[in-house]
């Protein structure tokens, strides 16, 4: 937890309590200098608080704990301490830090497969019973064994697997191996049916000899039979021979190796010199030699395929300021490809993919060169490894596009109406995703009656809905919904509160508290838990002028703390796909009591608020009363969606807290025709016939909008309310 920074570098006396309450050890930990976060190695499962100058930890038992998962659950599998070790060891590898201990959990500072960090929270995790790795960014799940199979995927310190593995022997003359590759040589040159077979195949003894490929035969133990293999050296970067990569003919995926030491070399890196600066890179060394034949650049191949990146293979490469990677289509060559890119470097590595068009389908050379198709073009038309994120042109966005343009309604709307405010429905012509609307008054305007009787509404219509409040009572909003929802009088509430409280309960709606949390990572935390846990679409922030803290800095300009809170909301909006509300006041409040006349401008100032926020609602107190004291405003200073502004007069039922929106005006008329207007309100008087009943039991007395219907039903009619409600769902 971040310490705010008057009580960095102070001491903390740590108590540690079991759950009898006895003390059981104390120590003293400091924060260090300049650091947001004071460390201790506490025991796994705790709680704790922290007063003026105590860290309080009450320690729960550890075997209660382990009851509770272990033996309760008994197909959940202790990990085994080795293990555990080698994901610990290969983890150290790829530098991914172990993050911190928090209940069963071992959170990771960096998934290592799709490197979200700490900035963007959850953080993966790995389960501390079971030791399976969860990251809900990636959304991949991996048991233990999975994870470090993945690990040493990534690390390069796969060791090859057993199966197709022969032989793996350590040589240690090196002379000998010399020996050994040059008999291959001259086995593979004096026989001439071998030749003439791989010539057949599209390989001819000139690239066989410029390889310096050649032949040799292994005696197979298990029948005394022999078996021909072709034998191809592999060079270090200084060109030594370093070992030899001996693949059976019979059967490709069976290879031997006999090595100098435990690093592997590459197969055709001889064939460079200084003045070629590309190479291509590719799985299978016939393949690479098929590359260099067809074309004429240098092509080696990898010692053991896609698996393997080893530091030696990186540093063999080094040389290079051009990489071709060419593997093939498919997505896990995709994948590898990448993964070596990033080892190489992104910016010197160009992935080749042949385009299905061109390629009629084969994707890997030695197919094109069977159907006689040149290579050449499919170099030139390489990708680089790095695409910069900024850079999109429009086929990027092409699908999208047209989705929102041909279904609008499924794609780009979370609901289109809003049933109880039908005239602030139809101007804001609903709820859309990737979008952040404000709501502007002073404070105790009304901003969170109004945004909770919206939010009710959308929740009906089974719109997934956070609610975060940076208040410090919640159950106010709470109550203020539960009333809206009841729409009946104070006492029927009270004599029916346990069936309107279970109506409220089966809404999806939760909140989030973030009363003592002043830094507003607390929030982007709460939002990303809520979007895995229950998919929520719509998320209400009130209000956000309270955070002070910017991911751990204060920042004590409040101007600069909203622009950058609204800053980060469009972009958690656009990243998730939602919809976001925030609750806010104005900068220059002396504004709340000007007329319609207000420009966002005038309420932020030249900042970057009015740029940010898709629509801007200003919410105000109606001056003077021509009878209409408990009236309020709501103007619409910004709408993105079609730039419409105007205003709707805001009506309060003062027993049952429901609003009613009357009187809508718009400010500029000629983009909504007349034929329009009336088709919409049709569509929503339809559905207000249905939907508006249970929402506004007690009707406001002016009837100020003629197409209000009216509710012909008493305010106690439960029965009535209740069949209404089930007709809906
Ligand atoms: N249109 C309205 N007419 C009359 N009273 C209203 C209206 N809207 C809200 N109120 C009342 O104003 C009071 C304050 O409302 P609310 O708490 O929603 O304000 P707020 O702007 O969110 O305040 P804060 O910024 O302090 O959170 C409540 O008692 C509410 O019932």
């Amino acid at each position: 937890k971040p310490l705010k920074s008057k009580k960095r570098d102070s001491f903390y006396k740590l108590s540690i309590w079991n759950h009898s309450a006895r003390q059981r050890d104390s120590s003293v930990s400091r924060c260090q200098n300049g650091s947001t976060h004071c460390i201790a190695l506490l025991p796994s499962s705790f709680s704790f608080y922290l007063t003026q100058q105590r860290l309080l930890c009450s320690l729960v038992s550890q075997e209660k704990h382990y009851s509770n998962t272990v033996e309760g659950n008994s197909q959940t599998r202790k990990i085994e301490t080795s293990e555990w070790e080698s994901v610990r060891s290969e983890l150290r590898r790829t530098r991914i830090d172990l993050c911190s201990e928090s209940g069963s959990y071992i959170e990771l500072n960096t998934c290592p497969l799709c490197a979200t960090n700490a900035k963007r929270r959850l953080l993966p995790r790995i389960h501390k019973i079971d030791g399976s790795f969860h990251c809900s960014t990636c959304d991949e799940t991996y048991s233990n064994s999975q994870l470090l199979e993945r690990l040493k995927l990534l690390n390069g310190t796969f060791s090859p697997a057993q199966e197709n593995i022969l032989f793996d022997r350590t040589v240690i003359d090196s002379n000998w191996l010399i020996e050994f590759a040059k008999d291959s040589i001259k086995n593979l040159e004096e026989n001439k049916e071998m030749i003439a077979s791989l010539e057949k195949s599209g390989l001819s003894f000139r690239i066989l000899r410029d390889f310096e490929a050649g032949l040799a035969r292994f005696r197979r133990n298990s029948d005394k039979r022999y078996d021909d293999f072709l034998v191809f050296p592999l060079r270090n970067e200084r060109l030594e021979l370093v070992g030899v990569k001996c693949r059976r003919i019979e059967r490709y995926e069976d290879v031997g190796y006999y090595r100098l030491n435990s690093s592997f070399g590459l197969f055709g890196l001889h064939l460079g010199n200084e003045h070629q600066d590309s190479v291509i890179v590719s799985e299978d060394e016939i393949e690479a030699m098929k590359i260099t034949e067809s074309c004429g650049m240098v092509a080696v191949s990898l010692p053991c395929g896609i698996d393997y990146f080893g530091e030696d293979v990186i540093r063999c490469l080094s040389i290079y300021s051009k990489v071709y990677i060419w593997f093939g289509n498919e997505p896990l060559y995709k994948e590898r490809a990448c993964v070596l890119a990033k080892k190489l470097g992104l910016m010197r590595c160009y992935v080749i993919s042949p385009p299905e068009k061109l390629s009629a389908g084969a994707e890997r050379p030695s197919d094109l060169i069977r159907m006689q198709v040149p290579l050449t073009p499919f170099i030139s038309m390489a990708e680089p490894a790095v695409q910069p994120k900024y850079i999109s042109d429009f086929s990027d966005c092409r699908n999208d596009i047209y989705k929102t343009l041909a279904h609008p309604k499924e794609n780009l709307f979370l609901a289109t109406d809003c049933y109880s405010l039908t005239n602030f429905s139809r101007f804001t012509k609903g709820l859309r995703r990737n979008e952040v609307s404000l709501y502007v008054g002073e404070s105790g305007v009304g901003k969170s009656t109004f945004l909770s009787q919206l939010v009710l509404d959308y929740c009906r219509q089974g719109i997934p809905t956070l609610w975060c409040s940076f208040a410090s009572d919640q159950s106010f909003i709470m109550k203020t919904m539960l009333e809206q929802l009841a729409a009946v009088d104070s006492k029927t509430l009270v004599s029916h509160f346990s069936r309107f409280s279970s109506i409220f309960e089966s809404l999806p709606l939760h909140f989030v508290n973030l009363s003592n949390r002043e830094d507003i990572e607390f929030l982007e935390e709460a939002i990303a838990y809520a979007q895995q846990m229950w998919k929520v679409t719509h998320v209400v922030v009130d209000n956000i002028n309270i955070p002070r803290y910017f991911r751990g800095d204060k920042l004590n300009c409040p101007k600069e703390m909203l622009e950058k809170t609204l800053h980060l909301l469009k972009h958690v909006t656009v990243t998730n796909n939602i919809h976001i509300s925030a609750v806010t006041l104005p900068w220059i409040e002396s504004y709340c009591h000007r007329g319609m006349d207000v420009q966002v401008t005038e309420l932020f100032g030249s900042s970057s608020v009015a740029l940010e926020a898709d629509n801007v609602f200003f919410i105000k107190r109606t001056y003077p009363a021509e009878n209409l004291d408990t009236c309020r405003t709501i103007c619409i200073l910004k709408h993105r969606w079609d730039g419409n502004t105007g205003t709707i007069n805001l009506k309060q039922n003062v027993e049952t807290k429901l609003l009613q929106d009357v009187k809508l005006e718009y400010s500029n008329v000629q983009i909504n025709s007349p034929s329009e207007q009336n088709s919409s309100s049709v569509l929503l008087t339809d559905h207000y016939s249905l939907h508006s009943q249970d929402s506004l039991a007690e009707p406001c007395v002016d009837d100020f909008d003629k197409e209000l219907i009216e509710v012909n039903m008493t305010a106690g009619d439960l029965a009535e309310w209740e069949r209404l409600l089930d007709v809906r769902d």
